[in-house]
Order: C-alpha cells, then sequence, then structure tokens
C-alpha cells in the first residue's frame, strides 16, 4: 500500500496530530533524567511506549539522537521499531539533501526496509534543486516510502530563500511554489492521495500566494510551542487543510514524564484539529 494511501487512513482512524519525539537535553533534564544515552533512551521509549499506540504520526529528530553517536543512533533505530510496531506512521525528520549520487544513499539508508532506519517518510531538503532529489522519488516508489521536502519552513528566515522569485519550467515563480509544482506532477492521478508531500510551517504568516493543491501530504511543523494555532491551519492551508498533519514536539513532550499527561495532549491536539477545513 502507498505511502500516501497509508497516511489518509491513519489521519482518519487516529487524528491530524503528528508528534514530535525530540529529546532536548533541556526536557531530559525536566523529566528528572542525565542528558547520557541512558537517559536519552529511557526518555525517548517512554514517549513511543505513551503515545505511539495513540497517534497518527510520529517524527523523531534524527538530530537530538545523532548528538551521541552511534549509541544515540542505536536508540534512533528502536524508536522507529518500536513506534512502527504500535502501528504509528514514522516520519524520520533528517531534511536531507545532497548531489544525486549522495542522495542514493541517504535515500536507502532511510527508505529501503533493509536498513534498520528505515522510516515510512523522510523529509528532503530540495535546495540543490529538485531534480537532485530524484533518487529519493525513485527509492520512495519502490519501497512504497514517502518524503516531505521543505517548501515553506515555519523558522522566520525561510521566506529570503523560498519567497525569491525565480524563473523555471512552470513560468515566473517563487522558490517555494516550484517545489509544489514539482510535487503536484509527482502526484498527478494519485488515489486517495500521493506520497510525495510538503512542509508548511504553522506559523508562516502574510499571503505567500503557496499553490497547495498538489494532491499530496503536507506536514505543518510549528503547531504548538512555536505559535501555530488550528485557525492558523484553517487561515494557511484553505481547502488543503483535510491533507494536513499538525507536527508537535515540545508540546506535547512538557506533559512528560506522565503517560496519562502526554496522551490528554495528544488527545486535545487532535480534538481540536479535528474536521478542520476552509
Ligand atoms: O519548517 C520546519 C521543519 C521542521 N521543523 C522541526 O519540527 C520540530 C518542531 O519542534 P517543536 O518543539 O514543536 O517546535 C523540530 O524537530 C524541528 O526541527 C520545524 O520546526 N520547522
Amino acid at each position: 500500500m502507498t505511502f500516501g494511501t497509508r497516511y489518509v487512513a491513519a489521519l482518519a482512524e487516529r487524528g491530524r496530530l503528528c508528534v514530535g519525539i525530540d529529546p532536548h537535553a533541556s526536557l531530559l533534564l525536566d523529566w528528572g533524567l542525565d542528558d547520557t544515552v541512558a537517559g536519552l533512551e529511557r526518555f525517548a521509549l517512554s514517549v513511543v511506549e505513551a503515545v505511539a499506540p495513540y497517534c497518527s504520526l510520529v517524527k523523531p529528530q534524527s538530530a537530538f539522537y545523532e548528538r551521541f553517536g552511534s549509541a544515540g543512533v542505536a536508540v534512533l533505530e528502536r524508536v522507529i521499531a518500536e513506534s512502527r510496531d504500535a502501528g504509528a506512521l514514522v516520519l524520520l525528520d533528517v531534511k536531507r539533501g545532497d548531489i544525486g549520487s549522495t542522495s542514493q544513499a541517504y535515500a536507502d539508508a532511510y527508505l529501503d526496509p533493509r536498513s534498520p532506519l528505515a522510516a515510512d517518510a523522510v523529509t528532503v531538503s530540495p535546495f540543490l534543486g529538485f531534480g537532485s532529489l530524484t533518487p529519493f522519488v525513485d527509492t520512495a516508489r519502490a519501497h512504497d516510502a514517502g518524503l516531505f521536502v521543505l517548501a515553506a519552513t515555519s523558522n522566520k528566515e525561510g521566506p529570503e530563500i523560498q519567497q525569491a522569485v525565480t524563473t523555471d519550467e512552470f513560468g515566473r515563480r517563487t522558490v517555494s511554489n516550484t517545489v509544489l509544482d514539482h510535487l503536484r506532477v509527482l502526484n498527478d492521478g494519485a488515489d486517495p492521495l500521493g506520497s510525495f508531500g510538503a512542509v508548511v510551517g504553522a506559523t508562516i504568516g502574510g499571503d505567500r500566494g503557496l499553490e497547495l493543491a498538489f494532491n499530496g501530504p503536507i506536514l505543518a511543523p510549528g503547531y504548538g510551542e512555536q505559535g501555530g494555532t488550528a485557525a492558523d491551519i484553517v487561515r494557511i492551508f484553505g481547502a488543503a487543510a483535510p491533507h494536513v498533519a499538525a507536527s508537535s514536539s515540545r508540546g506535547v513532550l512538557r506533559a512528560g514524564p506522565d503517560a496519562e499527561r502526554m496522551r490528554d495532549a495528544v488527545r486535545r491536539a487532535n480534538d481540536e484539529l479535528a474536521g478542520l477545513t476552509a
């Protein structure tokens, strides 16, 4: 079954919140844990046990595991495997992108089921040119996996690059809309939804003129801690709102280490996000 089909089913069954599993050093300390591999493991696997059976997607942020070297990456492998066993889709947030031949190695690492780091989907950066992502696209297709391509990120620095105007095969477009155009082509004809998604922050302001009818999933990070709200999701995404998974990491993790409090945070967010339309 394609990633797009699994995504639609997961959101319908378990709600529209994607829980970020980001073991910040400050959160480990707040939870009474040491900033060590043992603390990382306890934190991350407690989050998986508390929320992965109840939410549609989890999004571990690779950086927080990589900072502990190979032992941290081993914890990330367990987070991926145990979250999938609990029925959540795993979106690995690594924001990779390089020349094509190196992109192939990244794609094999994160999307080929023979890899211990294989996830359902991965975040990628198109800023070496969308064509440099072709190995990710082909590998995702081969393994029914998905991609989320950075289009309009949640941070305030994004517009200087993403709102730049470029002339390409689609005409005169912002960089964000060039990315969305490529996604529309990749997702053409897919039903109920294609597997090639976009990252569009739940915090972006103003009218960016984003063309969001690209028939793919949308990840909206910035919901919660960064200030994005359900009203922002309606404002930013309009008719595309039903395809949005809003992502929150610290907003859920601060409710820990109590498992029931974390699950409550997930329930409340899912209730708030249910049925959002323009
Ligand atoms: O545009 C983007 C893309 C990715 N992120 C990532 O999402 C989480 C946000 O964490 P919060 O604690 O909910 O703020 C983090 O892993 C970022 O790297 C993003 O924020 N914006």
